[in-house]
């Protein structure tokens, strides 16, 4: 292993100090790692895949944190103000590529560009000279249609746009034929010789490392060695880099292999004790680290350039997806629709099946039922003519679309046609019906049980779906009320005395008549443009993590709050055209009844879609993948619903849970 040179840290480029560094306790991926990268040098990291080159990197750039150790890099600490790491004065190339697909080469120079602070005119002098140089397509070209290898130099070309201090790059030359590796390799050499830049650059073509400076190698979480080329040419007694990268690697792995031996004897408690103490140094770090960037976070808000870069990057995402585009505003649309059209109307053509008994049947047609209900007064005293009362029940019941009436023979084939599904309910008439009802009707007081019994229709029901039942019993109830009230009046007895002594007035709030579509409307709308703006703002998020854009955003500079900023005013417009669609459909198309201030119901639902965007941004953090995104997002729809009250009162849940 290399012992740490004697340098001032100001003066170094990069300047790292018994870094130590795991993802996932124990397995560091650094263990006490050194390095030194002088200012204007080109540093060639070399590592089997695996050994740590991009966990440090990473850190070197500022978008890791080391568990415990130093790191300075162009003389400041990585996220301290004033420092330019993370920011423009470095340009990283990661390995992934870490471009938007969309978005053309000129797009994706101009993005880059204005992230680091460059004036257009800049910019577009450096496109050219870039296409040029790196042999690109024309600058019109879509990223995503470009082949690999011309992606991966876009990629490049957007770390150099800016002429950083520092520029990164991780394998930049990996599907590089040899004339343009051999190019980008000279163009290096005289950046770091005219303008002083340092340069950090990994590579598997170890040879190509001899160009550098300085080649560090790397290997199970140190550097093996840290020297220039020839340095380590005549140490090691190799004819080329390649063979001093396996004498290295080899005694490297003879030597933990003894180690190991060792360790497996004794007790680990040393190297535990060193363990823990770094641990506690991790947080402490970790904690610095991150109330550190929050305050250089809030001195550097943000500036113009940034802004305007994250904003058409944001809209370029949007209008570049027609597709999605046109699904996020026709979405809201159609569940809007659907819920119009298939939530709160009436059941219709809900089949009855009625036992008639008071009439004769001689097939199961409904014979003509003659009915009468006639009051007059003969020298001052009420008589009345009643005839076949349920027959004039009947009639009342097939006013409106709700009943179809089947008429059976007996009791059993009616509760039958309940059982097997042919009806939703089975009605059913005494013999002595219309006398039982009159007599009801004139002897309120001291009547008896058995001319109460004959005087009820008794009705079985389906009672398997509450909608349905809710709606026959209303109306059965509703016809008999106005059948009764007819009749009455038509006897001079004031309809009142049957009526519940219960007065309903105007109501204060809602309407009279209230459906459950006015009722649940609200809710629907609040859960759509909730769930929109969730899934919208974690999928944007998640994606652009995972391909490495938001790493390469911040690397240039970009803090979290701009990226937040920049999500939320662009979803912000996506939010008010979903939601002026969806209450244009509801109010104008549906006519579903508004009774409140429409600008107060904008605003509210926009402060929904605000709250769904945040909850999205919380999915984001917390899932690492899109696809736990859409897991957690989905599951947590059903949970948000019946929690809220829209499908079911929260008055009629238990406290606990209100
Ligand atoms: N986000 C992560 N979470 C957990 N482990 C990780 C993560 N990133 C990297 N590692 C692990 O850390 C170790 C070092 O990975 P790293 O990507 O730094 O290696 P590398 O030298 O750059 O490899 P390559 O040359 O193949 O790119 C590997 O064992 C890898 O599995």
């Amino acid at each position: 292993m290399s012992k740490p040179k004697k340098v001032n840290k100001i003066d170094c480029a990069v300047y790292v100090r018994n870094a130590w560094k795991s993802y996932k306790k124990p397995n560091y991926v650094f263990t006490g790692l050194h390095m030194t990268m002088m200012k204007g040098s080109i540093y060639a990291l070399l590592g089997a895949s695996g050994c740590g080159k991009t966990t440090l990197l990473s850190c070197i750039v500022g978008i890791r944190y080391l568990d415990s150790g130093d790191i300075w890099v162009l003389g400041g600490k990585p996220g301290s103000r004033g420092s330019g790491v993370p920011g423009n004065r470095v340009g990283y190339m990661p390995q992934e590529l870490a471009l938007y697909g969309d978005f053309s080469i000129k797009e994706t120079m101009l993005y880059f560009g204005w992230i680091c602070g460059l004036k257009t005119k800049e910019i577009k002098s450096r496109i050219a000279f870039l296409v040029k140089f790196l042999e690109l397509p024309p600058a019109e070209r879509l990223v995503k249609n470009l082949s690999g290898g011309q992606q991966r130099r876009v990629s490049l070309g957007a770390a150099m746009l800016h002429t950083p201090d520092l520029l990164i790059l991780d394998e930049p030359t990996v599907g590089v034929d040899p004339i343009l590796r051999a190019n980008i390799w000279n163009y290096l050499v005289t950046e770091s010789k005219e303008r002083n830049c340092s340069i950090i650059i990994t590579t598997h073509y170890i040879e190509e490392a001899k160009q550098a400076q300085t080649i560090g190698i790397m290997r199970s979480g140190h550097l093996l060695a840290e020297e220039s080329p020839p340095q380590l040419l005549q140490t090691y007694k190799c004819s080329n880099l390649e063979e001093v990268f396996l004498k290295l690697s080899r005694a490297q792995q003879s030597q933990q292999d003894a180690e190991e031996e060792q360790q497996r004897r004794p007790s680990r408690k040393e190297f535990k004790e060193e363990e823990e103490e770094h641990t506690g140094d991790s947080t402490l770090q970790e904690q610095h680290g991150c109330c550190y960037k929050f305050c250089h976070d809030l001195r550097n808000l943000t500036s113009c350039g940034r802004l305007r870069a994250l904003m058409t990057k944001n809209t370029l995402r949007l209008v570049r997806n027609i597709a999605g585009l046109l699904f996020m505003f026709a979405l809201p649309v159609i569940q809007v629709v659907l819920f119009c059209i298939c939530i709160g109307g009436n059941p219709r053509d809900l089949t009855i099946a009625v036992m008639n008994k008071e009439v004769n049947y001689t097939n199961l047609t409904y014979l003509d039922c003659p009915s009468r209900a006639k009051c007059y007064l003969v020298n001052g005293t009420p008589t009345y003519e009643m005839e076949n009362l349920s027959c004039l029940y009947l009639t009342y019941l097939e006013d409106g679309d709700t009943f179809m009436q089947e008429f059976y023979p007996d009791v059993d084939s009616c509760h039958e046609a309940v059982r097997n599904g042919s009806a939703w309910g089975c009605l059913y008439f005494n013999p002595n019906f219309t006398n039982a009802l009159v007599e009801r009707m004139k002897k309120f007081i001291a009547l008896r049980e058995e001319v109460l019994d004959l005087s009820e229709i008794q009705v079985w029901l389906d009672m398997s779906n509450q909608q349905i039942d809710l709606t026959i019993e209303r109306k059965l109830g509703l016809e008999f009320t106005n059948f009764a009230v007819d009749i009455l009046k038509d006897c001079f007895v004031n309809p009142h005395i049957i009526m519940p002594p219960v007065v309903f007035h105007k109501p204060i709030y809602g309407l009279e008549e209230p459906s459950f579509t006015d009722f649940s409307a609200s809710g629907t709308l609040l859960t759509i443009v909730f769930f929109l703006a969730v899934s919208l703002t974690a999928s944007s998020m998640i994606t652009e993590r995972t391909e490495g854009l938001l790493d390469r955003t911040r690397v240039s500079g970009v803090n979290l709050g701009e990226i937040l900023f920049s999500h939320v005013v662009i979803q912000f417009f996506v939010m008010l055209g979903q939601t002026i669609l969806a209450l244009v459909f509801m109010i104008v198309v549906f006519d579903v009844d508004c009774v409140g201030r429409l600008e107060l119901i904008v605003v509210l639902t926009l402060l929904q879609g605000l709250c769904g965007m945040c909850f999205g941004f919380v999915i984001s953090s917390v899932c690492t993948q899109e696809r736990n995104a859409v897991q957690l997002s989905l599951g947590s729809f059903y949970p948000v619903l019946l929690l809220s009250g829209i499908i079911w009162p929260t008055e009629a849940m238990p406290y606990w849970l209100r």
